[in-house]
């Protein structure tokens, strides 16, 4: 269903896609074709004149209806797309007859052409440079729910100051997508590309994950293997599975060697990849680790390109040739270009903070892999054990945005009297509770053991707010986080169970209770500012607070809670310092609640132990159960609550 004209509504011709930026019909007498730059099986790229700027046209072959359902397919995503390490789309004409896409020109060759016909010999820092902004384009890209699959230097165009962009989204999809095409629609859809390579089949397989080989389906793992083919193949400026740098001469050396079955068997059942680069030459052993760990044969095996980005910035390059020493600290200078602000932007909203919590745990974890082991520490004489079963839900609630997390974590540091359950409420943003709900329980695990379960809790709590705070502060750096006056952060609370200890750490108003012998006995006190207690704390350690509106509220950023990670606008006086208390469970001991403050205004302790009488004795179902009712109850808040049955759960039915 097409419009004439209709230059209000920026839509294909089809009116699936459309854009607030890039226009999508032009007037014919915007621009002109001028000498075709490649021809391949999909299209022809031209260079061509759009209001006299200088571009690349990539007309597609649309011969067959699904041929134009993927050109519909590619614009969309197209639209949606926007960082300095991608290929910029500047406009579209979405109408027939003459269906074509206009994308900012690169002067420079691709990638391919460079190291195989100009014999170009990059320097490690360059190449490490050219790996950092590629790994961080597909970052961008798997962030987005979408895989690139046809990842190869042919489709990587490199500026005049050679920067990267990854080109060629004719096979590019959003991965909800995918689940729903078999391999054969794959292929059909339109086989792996060949660009430079498109003589041969073979020059087309060597970047094919074993898993696309075997006819499996495609994921984000896939573009992780073809991205350690292209970066050891920029590394070694050799064609993969030959010794040789020049195009032609390495293609008729490939085709010679393999067939494509030979190829497909070698790399799928015998394991084959090119020869790694040399340490020799002056590439980083972490580097090449890293490159290992990418083409492994079990994609669940392959590090996220979140973990890759993160791994790279670990990386020191010192280059023997230039003797300067490179690390990946500063944005790519394309950033700060004039859409700087934008893809800024883009970068925080796609900034991961589970992953950068699961990081900084983990590097502590290699610095000291001992397993914290606390029930050496108690006295094994005692009598009573409890039987836990656990269980949990979270709603957003009527908030917009879901910023509570948590985690249950029993058999902690697999011994099996151990367990660990945690809630965080995240306040201005997400990013303090994502992080802490993956750093918190990787820090109590590596904590000495020799230290108590309260003092490891309290320096589990310590830590994760000062990492989350350095984060934060090397995101800022990096210019990933770009809004100055971003303080996020969390309350938390953590229940840690050894045998028949249970320690409660908590720091701001999440709540736990225990249920014992039917009446709810407080675990934690709610640190808010209407506390005196807390109040008179917070001002003695220099921060004002204020009746604003309705309650006390604290500094600038007139908060509630006066403990927190994060907040680092309100450090010392807002600390991250948890209080404990620590129980001796019994056979009176029922349960035990733990909750965000979206539960507890609404529902009190004693509403709580009353909705448990009336349900199901099963730990998720009852969790389930109380954040329905305090979302009835009008709740504005999102809610999480955690429910620990500690006794088995047919006498806990017999209780009652
Ligand atoms: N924006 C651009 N600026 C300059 N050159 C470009 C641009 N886009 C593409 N090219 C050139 O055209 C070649 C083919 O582009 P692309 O991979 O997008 O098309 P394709 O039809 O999928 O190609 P193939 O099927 O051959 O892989 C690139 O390798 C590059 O050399
Ligand atoms: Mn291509
Ligand atoms: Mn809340």
């Amino acid at each position: 269903m097409g419009k004439e004209g209709g230059a209000e509504n920026n839509t294909c011709f089809r009116g699936c896609c459309s854009s607030d930026k890039i226009p999508l019909h032009l007037p014919p007498t915007s621009f002109s074709l001028l000498a075709p730059i490649a021809k391949g099986s999909e299209g022809t790229v031209y260079e061509a004149r759009l209001n006299g700027r200088r571009v690349a046209a990539k007309r597609p072959v649309l011969s067959t209806a699904e041929d134009i359902d993927k050109y519909h397919r590619q614009l969309k995503l197209l639209c949606n797309l926007d960082h300095p390490g991608l290929v910029r789309l500047i406009a579209a004409h979405a109408r027939p007859p003459g269906y074509l896409l206009f994308f900012e020109f690169y002067e420079a060759p691709n990638l391919a052409e460079k190291l195989h016909v100009e014999e170009w010999n990059p320097t490690t820092d360059e190449v490490f440079r050219i790996a950092c902004e590629i790994a961080k384009a597909l970052q961008y890209l798997h962030n987005l729910g979408i895989v690139h699959r046809d990842i190869k230097p042919a489709n990587i165009l490199l500026d005049t100051d050679l920067h990267p962009h990854i080109a060629d989204f004719g096979l590019a999809i959003y991965k909800r997508d995918l689940k729903h095409i078999s391999v054969e629609n794959w292929r059909s859809s339109g086989k792996p590309t060949g660009g430079f390579h498109k003589k041969n089949m073979v020059g087309t397989l060597i970047y094919m994950a074993p898993e696309i080989l075997r006819k499996d389906v495609h994921t984000e793992k896939s573009d992780v293997y073809s991205f350690a083919i292209t970066l050891n193949e920029l590394l070694t400026g050799v064609v993969p599975y030959t010794d040789l740098r020049t195009e032609a001469q390495a293609h008729t050396v490939l085709e010679m060697n393999y067939t494509e079955q030979q190829l497909t068997a070698a790399v799928v059942s015998e394991g084959l990849r090119p020869v790694l680069a040399s340490s020799a030459s002056g590439t980083p052993t972490s580097l090449l680790k890293l490159i290992e760990k990418c083409w492994a044969p079990n994609p669940m095996e392959r590090p996220s390109f979140d973990d890759i980005v993160e791994e790279l910035k670990s990386v020191t390059i010192y280059d023997k040739r230039t003797g300067k020493v490179a690390k990946d600290d500063i944005a790519s200078p394309s950033m700060s270009n004039e859409n700087g602000i934008n893809n800024s932007k883009s970068y925080q909203e796609n900034l991961n903070w589970f992953s950068r919590g699961e990081q900084w745990s983990k590097t502590t974890r290699s610095a000291n892999s001992k397993f914290a082991v606390w029930t050496s520490l108690i006295n094994g004489a005692h009598v009573y054990i409890p039987t836990l079963s656990w269980g949990s839900f979270s709603t957003c609630g009527r908030r917009e945005s879901m910023e509570d997390t948590h985690f249950m974590l029993p058999k902690m540091c697999d011994a099996n009297d151990t367990y660990l359950f945690g809630i965080f409420d995240g306040h201005r943003g997400a990013a303090a509770a994502e992080f802490s709900a993956r750093a918190l329980p990787g820090y109590l695990q590596t904590l000495d053991s020799t230290s108590c379960p309260s003092d490891a809790l309290i320096e589990a709590f310590v830590k994760t707010d000062y990492a989350f705070r350095n984060e934060l502060v090397s995101q800022r750096n990096l210019k990933r986080v770009t809004q100055k006056d971003w303080h996020p952060g969390c309350t938390a609370i953590a229940s840690l169970i050894v045998r028949d200890k249970l320690f409660v750490a908590n720091a701001g108003d999440c709540r736990a209770i225990l249920c014992r012998s039917g009446h709810p006995v407080p675990l934690s006190k709610d640190h808010v500012a209407s506390c005196p207690d807390e109040r008179a704390r917070v001002v003695k350690q220099g921060m004002e607070v204020k009746w604003q509106v309705d309650t006390w509220r604290i500094g600038p950023a007139a908060l509630q809670v006066t403990r927190s990670i994060g907040d680092d606008d309100l450090k010392p006086a807002v600390t991250a310092e948890p209080e404990i208390t620590e129980t001796s469970l019994s056979a009176d001991d029922e349960y035990l609640v733990m909750a965000s403050d979206g539960l507890w205004d609404v529902v009190s302790n004693d509403n709580v132990v009353s909705i448990i009488r009336d349900t199901v004795k099963e730990p998720g179902m009852c969790s389930k159960r109380l954040a329905t009712e305090a979302v009835a109850r009008g709740s504005k808040d999102n809610i999480t609550v955690i429910v620990v049955f500690l006794q088995p759960v047919s006498t806990a039915e017999r209780v009652y």
